[in-house]
């Protein structure tokens, strides 16, 4: 893994962020995005959360059975959970944090001397969800440095125990994932006058092995969608949140599920986050693990390889998890291995 090239990207809009600036009261048309689900209300009834996962009670080679166990079940029933105790210091990630959000604060024409132009691969501009990842150039190169070298570590231990508690031979995880792709996204989302009519980013499953997220500046509007109903979570400043992708959902056989999430907008603030994604290399096959497959459990979802994959999402529009859904067997369909 540590030969791999870190890549990046930003989703920040130029003309939105410029745009919040000024005082107004409606939104463009062009904004509005009317059919939006609701998300459920923290009335009365107390709201489902996210279960946490303490990273102190999984270290390799001796990690607490009770944990690998709601570690797994946390896989299979959410897809998601919040990291604690992960070990990464707390003075990194503050400083990481820090430098984003004074990136953010520039003049537009500090910031604009990062805007990317076509061809780069790096720089500050708008960038659309499915296009080509960009490797980032403006925060202080050894903050996000070790910063990423810290999550690579921890995005391996993960996707190493969740093989161990799968039963997936170790070979096979590893095959997979090492020397694996990693990209970051690092997203700003402007306050907004009209939140409800506008979409931070859609509903949507990470095509990823698995992805952490950091909430930069503490504010609210990640959600999930769970049995058929969003919910807001509430991330702790301290943890990461640790989403499964559609790969581990495929490679699992079905087993760990993708979770659906987007972000919404808030009147008054602007947010920041971070994620970071885990990928198999290019050369790898991304299909159901052979040590889980067996004429009692059949493969449900196609074998690819992972180029032809990325090539297939860039191409497909995001939209919930209808990309993992084309990869889905169907029935009276041969599976092509
Ligand atoms: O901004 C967020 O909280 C979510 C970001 C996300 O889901 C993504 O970048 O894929
Ligand atoms: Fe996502």
């Amino acid at each position: 893994m540590a030969s791999s090239q870190i890549q990046g990207s930003f989703e920040s809009s130029l003309s939105i962020q410029e745009l919040a600036k000024a005082p107004i009261l409606a939104i463009p048309q062009r904004y509005v995005q009317e059919d939006q689900e609701p998300s459920i209300l923290a009335s009365g009834t107390s709201l489902p959360t996210i279960p946490f996962i303490d990273m102190k009670c999984l270290i390799p080679g001796e990690a607490k059975d009770y944990e690998l166990e709601k570690l797994h079940s946390t896989c299979k029933e959410w897809g998601i959970f919040q990291l604690v105790n992960h070990g990464v210091s707390s003075s990194l990630v503050e400083k990481l944090k820090y430098e984003i959000e004074e990136f953010y604060n520039l003049p537009l024409e500090e910031k604009m001397r990062y805007k990317l132009r076509p061809g780069d691969v790096e720089g500050y501009g708008q960038t659309m969800l499915n296009s080509q990842a960009q490797k980032v150039e403006w925060a202080d190169r050894d903050t996000l440095e070790s910063y990423f070298s810290e999550l690579q570590k921890i995005a391996m231990t993960l996707l190493g125990l969740m093989g161990k508690a799968l039963k997936i031979e170790k070979r096979e995880v590893e095959e997979m994932f090492e020397d694996g792709m990693q990209s970051v996204r690092i997203t700003y989302y402007p306050p907004c006058p009209q939140p409800e009519l506008a979409v931070g980013l859609r509903p949507h499953s990470d095509a990823t092995g698995i992805t952490i997220l950091l909430q930069v500046n503490s504010v609210e509007g990640f959600e999930v969608k769970k049995d058929g109903v969003w919910i807001p979570v509430n991330i702790l400043p301290e943890a990461f949140v640790v989403n499964v992708g559609d790969i581990m959902e495929i490679l699992s056989n079905g087993v760990y599920k993708s979770i659906e999430h987007r972000a919404v907008v808030n009147r008054v603030k602007e947010r920041i986050s971070l994620a970071m994604f885990f990928n198999p290399k290019f050369q790898a096959e991304v299909g159901p693990a052979g040590s889980l497959i067996n004429p009692q459990n059949p493969p449900l979802f196609k074998r690819v390889g992972m180029e032809k994959y990325v090539k297939d999402f860039f191409t497909h529009k995001l939209k919930g998890k209808s990309f993992i859904e084309q990869m889905r067997i169907k029935i009276g369909e041969d599976s092509p291995t």
